[in-house]
């Protein structure tokens, strides 16, 4: 029976998750159940840490004093090394072997904010004596590792060897409070994890916890149902309630079910194809491990687009499509209910370092709603990656291009009308987009944070394809001719979204790919005690979501070619901004919990979330 070290209220050093860093917590309470105390830092954060991660106050001292003595002398030397020093070199000053010297030799000095004790945190400052500033809270000895492994400090240094901290961190109120905390997050490359933040029933839930999982299980499915039935109307409208239900036994087809399992399959098979970058690595997750990827996204769906339009050379009838759409859309649905039962079946018997902080619950529906595992593979072949980038997305342009075929079909066209075109123009360059850049996916939420569960293999395969090609599918049976101007203005809305879209995603897709990228080397950073820092000019200067900001204003454009008669075709805009506000809320608390006060620090600068000076 393992016994309770700690004591509720006792000061104790507790692990920063993801890094080896250690700050002084005071213990809220334990749990003999999950066994893990739950703790709070100085800046507020809460955390369940594992018994391993704490360490007594006395014992972390003297422990971190003796082996200061021994370090090496590449450790004496970084100690001499002040932040000020850091902060004055530049890319523009120094020789790259200076700059690649200096990446070896120099530590990651983030000054963190005073320790103020209050009312949750009546506690004082941990070392306040500068003599052995340098010298508190790094307790194991992966510095030491790294800095014989220049490749990985190469890699995750830069930002502070290139001297980027133009706005550092509030300066402390006197030297008595200040703690200096040095971090070497140099384990990027192979280096295995030391810690885990624990996974834990008590993760707050999302969504609306348990009963909203009930919820969203049958609302999502019906919801799709019940758009798919109004796009047949004439008059599609909210107040068509309930709208004519076909009879049931059609709902289910085999031939419909047989094509959406041949699309996923070819999908896969030109997923698993040794074409094109073959191997990515993510960034490193909790864990301190990067998986790898195959990113051949856009070979893909240039050979997907070569089979459709051998496949209607041939006289395949793509039309069917369109007649059919609620019977694949049911035959996705079933595709997607049966991967969710796997995907939460096995999430049960793989290891505590692989699952998501979210969607453990012990609450089967929510956790089978939310997803456990953070990125479930069978071998090489990742789920989510794949669901997310290939069947569901390139089959969205198909069902686009199949919508095309059947406006020409029913409004007897000799070719798709202008809204059509411009519709299909501007989400197959979205996809397209996406698919060019596939790399950028791994830095997004879904991959580094959310389990794989109902939610995600539902939006991927059923959400997407079906209620993002609603707009197409209107069109075919409500026509909007646009003239010349609207033409023009819908086009340049477009191209302003993309623009912003693109630029903003890459920027900070180069930058958490490589913070040293001199063409980066004019933004302002804020440094945080995870050792990323935090892009505080630029794009991400001007709102804290700039990316979504892009994409909403994309979503603006998909809508205007079909013009103002029905609600429906706004529908894609009116979910996205719901989705995104959330997705941003979401963020954010994530965001808090990696970055603590840095971040509040960065909400700070940075005042607006999506929209300047609005929102
Ligand atoms: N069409 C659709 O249905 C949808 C499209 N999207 C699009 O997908 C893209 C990805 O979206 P999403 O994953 O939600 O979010 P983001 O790509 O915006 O990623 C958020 C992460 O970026 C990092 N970050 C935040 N602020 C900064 C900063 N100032 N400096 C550096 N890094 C920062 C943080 O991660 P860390 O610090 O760990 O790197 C944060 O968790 C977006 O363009 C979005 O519009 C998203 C959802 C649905
Ligand atoms: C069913 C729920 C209510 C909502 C599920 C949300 C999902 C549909 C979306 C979550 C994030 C997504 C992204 C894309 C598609 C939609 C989902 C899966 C994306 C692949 C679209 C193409 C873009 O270029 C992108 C940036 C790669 C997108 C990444 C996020």
């Amino acid at each position: 029976m393992p016994t309770v070290r700690f004591q509720s209220g006792e000061m104790v050093m507790g692990r920063w998750p993801g890094s080896n860093l250690y700050y002084e917590v005071k213990v809220l309470r334990f749990s003999p159940k999950s066994q893990l105390y739950t703790v709070i830092y100085k800046d507020g954060t809460e955390l369940e840490l594992k018994d391993q991660d704490i360490k007594s106050a006395t014992g972390f001292r003297t422990r971190s004093r003796s082996r200061s003595r021994s370090r090496s002398p590449a450790r004496r030397r970084s100690r001499s090394r002040s932040p000020a020093r850091i902060t004055r070199r530049s890319s523009s000053q120094s020789t790259p072997n200076s700059r690649r010297d200096a990446k070896l030799k120099d530590v990651l000095e983030v000054r963190l904010k005073p320790l103020v004790g209050g009312p949750a945190n009546p506690t004082k400052p941990v070392e306040n004596n500068s003599n052995n500033k340098h010298e508190n809270k790094e307790e194991n000895d992966t510095a030491n590792k790294v800095t014989e492994k220049p490749e990985a400090k190469v890699e995750a240094e830069p930002e502070m060897s290139q001297g980027r901290y133009n706005l550092r961190r509030r300066k402390d109120d006197g030297d008595a409070k200040a703690v200096e905390v040095k971090q070497l997050q140099l384990e990027e490359e192979e280096a295995k994890p030391t810690t885990v933040p624990a996974a834990t029933s008590t993760t707050p839930l999302d969504f609306g916890g348990r009963i909203g999982a009930y919820f969203w299980l049958l609302f999502l499915p019906a919801w799709v149902l019940f758009l798919l039935l109004q796009v047949t109307l004439v008059d599609p409208s909210l107040a068509n309630f309930p709208p004519p239900l076909p009879p049931l036994e059609t709902l289910f087809d085999g031939q419909a079910l047989g094509i959406v399992l041949l699309w996923t399959l070819f999908q896969a098979l030109l997923y698993i194809l040794p074409v094109g970058k073959v191997r990515v690595k993510s960034m490193p997750l909790r864990t301190g491990e990067r998986l790898k990827y195959r990113t051949n996204g856009f070979f893909a769906i240039v050979v997907s687009a070569v089979a459709v339009a051998a496949a209607v050379y041939q006289g395949v009838d793509l039309t069917y499509i369109h007649s059919n759409f609620l019977q694949l859309a049911v035959a996705s649905f079933l595709g997607s209910f049966l991967l969710s039962v796997y995907l939460y079946v096995r999430s049960r018997y793989v290891p505590p370092d692989q699952l998501a902080l979210g969607g453990n619950s012990g609450n089967v529906v929510y956790d089978f709603f939310k997803g456990h595992e953070l990125n479930p593979r069978i071998k090489n072949f990742d789920l989510k990656f794949f669901c997310e980038m290939r069947p569901g997305l390139i089959g969205w342009c198909v069902i686009n291009f199949a919508m095309a075929l059947a406006e020409m079909q029913e409004q007897h066209l000799e070719a798709p009308s202008h809204a059509m075109i411009l519709v299909n123009l501007f989400q197959l360059l979205y996809v397209v987009d996406g698919l060019w850049n596939e790399e950028a996916i791994l830095t997004t939420m879904d991959l580094m944070h959310d389990g794989f569960g109902f939610m995600l293999a539902f939006g991927d395969l059923v959400w997407v394809p079906f209620t993002y090609s609603l707009q197409a599918y209107y069109l075919v049976t409500h026509p909007n001719p646009l003239g010349l101007p609207a033409l023009i203005a819908i086009v340049a809305i477009k191209l302003l979204g993309f623009y912003i879209f693109r630029m903003s995603n890459s920027q900070k897709n180069a930058f958490r790919r490589n913070p040293s990228d001199p063409k980066l080397a004019h933004l302002k950073t804020i440094p945080t005690a995870t050792g990323k820092s935090l892009l505080v000019s630029g794009w991400w200067g001007v709102v804290r979501h700039p990316n979504y900001l892009g994409d909403l204003i994309m979503a603006l454009a998909w809508s205007l070619p079909c013009g103002f008669s029905h609600l429906l075709p706004w529908y894609y805009m009116i979910y996205f901004i719901i989705l995104l506000v959330h997705r941003n809320s979401r963020d954010m608390s994530e965001c808090r919990r990696k970055y603590g006060s840095a971040w509040d620090e960065y909400c700070q600068t940075v005042r607006y979330r999506i929209i300047p000076g609005i929102y």
